[in-house]
């Protein structure tokens, strides 16, 4: 039995194989009482109950009434999903990231980061799973709807989870829900470059990685604090480029003449960084591929945390997508992005001297060139893959952006290359679609992009998935064969996805379709 509802913020599943159960709050385990809280919070109890529990009275009399303890039920959660995922954060513990967001972000990004439990959740493999997931109604909630769910699970291919391991995984009860919460988790308070809908970032916790000694002599360039300020003329509000959750960037012109973006943390987070960077930034500033921006250099001084990376000066793809740029991307635009991110992924996962994992491939790190070529950025949470041989995977705490996070990894904290390739497929889907991931202004079918666009394309409708403000006809077949892609990226589980570099080659045949098919026209 597998049953997967979205309520308001949160997506609710119980699944049970083979007299085992499991319960998940957001794709994280979680314990029954939390998930009976939950049920009793979206007023959904009823509906989880009954036939579908196999003759069972339902969660209320058979689960939710049995052993919560006093005073647990005095206070329902306001945001829960995001409680859990903040609670499990709070236990972070494992060590390894590379990236930039060994400085904590700030705020509000969508970013996740917690522990791994001390068991995995289920296997889950086949893309038919998505198709059940898509007949799950929606149930009206209380709140205010705003889906961020992922996708739904495969019962048959349940690893055993004896219930009583599942009541030991971080639960949204461990939150004290202090926390400020936003109005909508899709809403990003107090960032003018944000539109809504933009998805949030759980700050990541500080990070232990072990200092560099040479850390202020990373990359190509080595400034001070006082050529730093010379750069960016004393952080001149005029040379701000963006505001991300870990700080603003500048745009700043180096002594050579070199244009650079500076990225400056933010005050209030200096504090609470225990370390900086790990040693292994060192690997990221030598990682040199046209579709990578390129780490320059970091300074560290005082209460300064400074990174320089090389500038690109288009914008977001996010931003494009949003048309907040003079003209909306078409086709062949977007498909030639699609391929430079997946030449820059098949790079870190398969080219790099280490293999690197991004973990927070989205559009809004996607920067565009003048040409309109793409770059991925934010290595923030990129990491090191397996190193040993025969190493199929590390266990790691989850980080990465709502809506483009890998089930499999969310619920085995085991992350492989193929996790990218999850994301990935939802950002074709976003690309092709202009679509964000979650999208709450959306009704409540059509919230889950990926949802949204399975359906359509299993009815035959993929032309009706163009970004409308493409104002293009483009050959349904070439759609198909995108959008089939897209699918396969974003199966549940990794074994039925295609690596990077086939992802790269699958591309490279439908840009000739593509060529091909404009050319008879
Ligand atoms: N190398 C760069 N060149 C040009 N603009 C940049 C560069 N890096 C960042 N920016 C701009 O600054 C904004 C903020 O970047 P940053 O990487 O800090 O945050 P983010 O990725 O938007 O947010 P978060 O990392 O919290 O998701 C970007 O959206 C982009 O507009």
């Amino acid at each position: 039995v597998i049953l997967s509802k979205v309520c308001g913020t949160d997506l609710l599943t119980y699944s049970s194989s083979s007299g085992h159960e499991a319960f998940f709050i957001n794709e994280v385990s979680v314990d029954k009482f939390s998930f009976c809280r939950a049920l009793k919070f979206y007023n959904v109890i009823g509906l989880f109950s009954a036939t579908s529990l196999g003759g069972q009275n339902g969660f209320d009399s058979y689960y939710c009434e049995l052993d919560a303890s006093p005073g647990m039920h005095s206070k329902m959660p306001q945001k829960l999903g995001r409680k859990v995922l903040l609670s499990s954060e709070e236990k972070e513990s494992n060590n390894g990231d590379i990236g930039q967001k060994g400085h904590p972000k700030t705020d509000n990004h969508g970013s996740i980061s917690f522990p791994h439990p001390k068991i995995m959740g289920m296997a889950a493999p086949g893309m038919f799973i998505l198709c059940c997931s898509l007949l799950c109604p929606c149930f009206r909630s209380r709140k205010k709807e705003t889906s961020r769910a992922i996708l739904t699970k495969d019962s048959s291919s349940m690893d055993s989870i004896p219930s009583t391991l599942a009541e030991s995984v971080p639960s949204a009860e461990a939150n004290s829900g202090n926390e400020k919460i936003p109005g909508s988790p899709l809403r990003v308070p107090g960032s003018p470059h944000r539109m809504p809908g933009t998805p949030f970032r759980v700050p990541p916790s500080p990070s232990r990685f072990s200092m560099s000694p040479q850390i202020n002599r990373i990359g190509s360039v080595h400034l001070n604090m006082s050529q730093v300020y010379k750069a960016t003329q004393n952080f001149s509000p005029s040379l701000i480029i963006g505001e991300g959750g870990f700080g603003t960037v500048y745009k700043a012109q180096l002594q050579d003449g070199q244009v650079v973006a500076i990225k400056r943390a933010k005050k209030e987070h200096i504090n609470t960084l225990h370390a900086e960077f790990s040693s292994e930034v060192e690997l990221l500033a030598k990682i040199e591929h046209r579709n990578l921006v390129r780490l320059l250099g970091y300074v560290e001084k005082g209460n300064e945390r400074i990174i320089i990376t090389e500038n690109v000066p288009n914008g977001t793809l996010r931003e494009h997508l949003d048309g907040q740029h003079e003209k909306i991307l078409d086709f062949n635009q977007r498909l030639e992005i699609a391929i430079d991110v997946a030449h820059a992924l098949t790079y870190l996962h398969l080219y790099a001297e280490k293999q690197i994992i991004h973990r927070d491939v989205k559009a809004s790190n996607i920067l565009l060139t003048e040409n309109m070529r793409a770059k991925v950025a934010d290595f923030g949470f990129a990491r090191v893959g397996p190193t040993e041989d025969g190493e199929t995977h590390i266990v790691t705490k989850v980080k990465g952006t709502a809506g483009y996070l890998d089930p499999e990894y969310l619920r085995t904290y085991q992350l492989t290359p193929k996790s990218d390739v999850y994301s990935f497929g939802i950002l074709i889907i976003e690309i092709l679609s202009g679509r964000r991931p979650v999208d709450s202004r959306k009704p409540v079918d059509e919230r889950v992009t990926v949802r949204w666009a399975f359906k359509n394309y299993n009815e035959g409708n993929v032309v009706g998935l163009l970004d409308p403000l493409m104002n293009e006809v483009v050959d349904a077949r070439i759609l198909s064969k995108m959008f089939s892609l897209a699918f396969q990226c974003a199966a549940p589980t990794r074994q039925d996805r295609p690596d990077m570099k086939e992802v790269g080659e699958l591309l490279w045949k439908i840009r000739m379709s593509y060529r091909k098919s404009v050319s008879r026209e």
